[in-house]
């Protein structure tokens, strides 16, 4: 077993007629993380994860998976499993069925796991997909996301309608059995504050073009909520990328993004400012709304 396909992008653009939906998109994953791939509707998150899973041809720029051109690429589609919303089965044949398919199409497959999982969701082996609900399709989806082991796995918003037990539960696999067999893995989701515990690194991308990437907890760092008079939060951050102002009377709220350093912590300290750190769902969604207006986006690059 490897332990992850690495990721290269140069200047990737995909376009569906008239619309581009991936804009000279050049980005580089390491092997052997997961990644959370990020940015509002239309962004462009599943356009980028189809070319990377062989599903579609670049319109123009290159993407590598382990050094190759995925596309018609046997070798390396053998190795990606990208689950989508409704993990692309047969309807009407037997989950078990579903199960047999893809241990035969699966390097990496792993029966037992499988079987395991399925006890763990509860999805009933003799029921075809087609007459599962939607939540217990998702899970399905999952099951078969995690039992292939594939050293490039991606779920691509594939836990839409999964109960919050049912997501704990794909979390908690997720991580132990990542642990235990490290591959990479791109995480697709608009549940960032549910999904960000499990993210080594962010990839924010907007209009096909890539917004943010770098390691969570660094991103995390450099937003902070500084809130207290309105000209005492001004002064201590002037100079910074404020992405969002709320006043009340005399008193403001500015979600900073930027270079907190020591100097402005003791100062907004002395003015009796409250410093609080910024949730990464607020983040992502002051980055976004920011760059229709601005791309002045600090730190970010
Ligand atoms: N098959 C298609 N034909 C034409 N345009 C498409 C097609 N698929 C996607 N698009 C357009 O390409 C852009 C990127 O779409 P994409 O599905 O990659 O976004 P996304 O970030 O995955 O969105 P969401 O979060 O809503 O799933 C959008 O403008 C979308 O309307």
């Amino acid at each position: 077993m490897t332990t992850g396909l690495g990721i290269e992008t140069d200047e990737l653009t995909l376009r569906y007629g008239d619309t581009v939906a991936l804009d000279a998109l050049t980005v580089r994953l390491d092997p052997g993380k997961i990644y959370g791939l990020v940015g509002r509707n239309g962004s462009g998150k599943t356009s980028l994860l189809s070319v990377l899973a062989a599903f579609r041809r670049p319109t123009g720029g290159t993407a590598r998976v382990d050094g190759e051109d995925p596309f018609e690429n046997e070798r390396l589609t053998r190795q990606i499993c990208l689950i989508r919303e409704g993990g692309d089965v047969f309807e009407t044949e037997k989950i078990q069925t579903v199960l047999n398919m893809a241990r035969a199409l699966r390097p990496y497959w792993d029966d037992g796991y499988a079987h395991r999982l399925i006890d763990r969701f509860e999805l009933p082996l003799k029921r075809s997909p087609g007459q599962l609900s939607r939540g217990q399709r998702s899970a399905l989806a999952c099951v078969l996301g995690l039992a292939s082991r594939a050293p490039l796995t991606i779920f691509d918003e594939s836990y839409l309608g999964m109960d919050p037990t049912s997501r704990y539960a794909f979390y908690e696999e997720l991580l132990s059995d990542y642990v235990a067999h490290p591959r990479t893995i791109i995480l697709s989701t608009h549940l960032v504050e549910e999904f960000g515990a499990l993210f080594e690194e962010v990839v924010l991308i907007d209009r096909g073009r890539l917004l943010l990437h770098d390691d969570v907890d660094a991103v995390r760092a450099r937003g902070v909520s500084v809130t207290g008079p309105t000209a005492q939060v001004e002064a201590v951050t002037a100079g910074l990328t404020v992405l969002n102002q709320r006043r009340l009377g005399g008193t403001s709220s500015a979600t900073v993004y930027g270079q907190f350093d020591d100097e402005r912590r003791q100062r907004a300290e002395r003015d009796g400012l409250t410093l609080e750190p910024v949730p990464l769902q607020d983040l992502i969604v002051h980055l976004t709304t920011r760059s229709t207006a601005t791309q002045d986006t600090g730190e970010a690059p």
